[in-house]
């Protein structure tokens, strides 16, 4: 059972995932998106989550699935309208994740003005690393993060290039909805994003602090 204490499997908590889209202007450039002036947000499940020795799995509606690297912050104190000042003191550690979006259907929700659920939110679409102490990464507003498919690197960033800063967001996403221990927030992902195909081979990691892999499946 998930209790104070066991944040290292934070994924089992059946928390919150709140997502950043567009927060790294190299990226809003690369699908033609405008840079925003304000945090996008968007949520997945916890039935999205999938962790090392699983497989990520292609939706049967597509045809068209990307990868996005992002560097995800663990919460691990309970808030609501976090000043930025403190934010920090909210952040229990880090994981390295992948925001797998269905990029087919998303354009097609973007053109007709819908949500992006099934873009984003289906199942094995947020693959995770093992939890990194908060201690661990004494600079989370400057770390490289990176991912190759099939040992090609594909995406490559430090997340000093973010727009919007973990403080930042933190306070801002709390201002909305509560924030609390065991939820995670997905930051943005750095440019490069692409399609991969069955059978694919993920790696990614953070620096040389961490590493993981994951291999696509279709199961239509
Ligand atoms: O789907 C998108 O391009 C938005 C997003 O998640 C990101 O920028 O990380
Ligand atoms: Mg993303």
């Amino acid at each position: 059972m998930a209790s104070a204490g066991n944040l290292q499997r934070f994924w089992e908590w059946g928390k919150k995932i709140i997502c950043v889209g567009r927060n790294y202007t190299a990226h809003a450039a690369e699908l033609r998106n405008a840079v925003p002036s304000e945090p996008l947000l968007f949520l997945k499940p916890p039935s999205a989550y999938v962790r090392e020795g699983s497989p990520i799995q292609v939706p049967y509606y597509c045809h068209n699935l990307h990868h996005e690297v992002e560097l995800g912050v663990v919460i691990g104190k309970r808030g609501t309208a976090i000043p930025q000042e403190v934010a920090m003191q909210h952040v229990a550690g880090y994981a390295l994740c992948l925001d797998m979006t269905a990029r087919d259907a998303q354009d097609e929700c973007k053109s007709k003005g819908l949500p992006w659920t099934l873009a984003k939110a289906f199942d094995t679409s947020c693959p995770v690393s093992d939890f990194i102490p908060k201690e661990q990464l004494c600079d989370p507003g400057n770390v490289r993060i990176w991912l190759k498919v099939n040992d090609q690197l594909r995406q490559e960033g430090s997340t000093s290039q973010m727009i919007f800063s973990i403080p930042y967001l933190i306070s801002y996403i709390s201002e909305f909805i509560t924030l609390e221990e065991g939820d995670l927030i997905l930051t943005g992902t750095p440019k490069g994003v692409s399609s991969v195909q069955e059978n694919d081979e993920l790696e990614a990691g953070i620096e040389d602090i961490l590493k993981m892999k994951f291999r696509v499946v279709r199961t239509d």
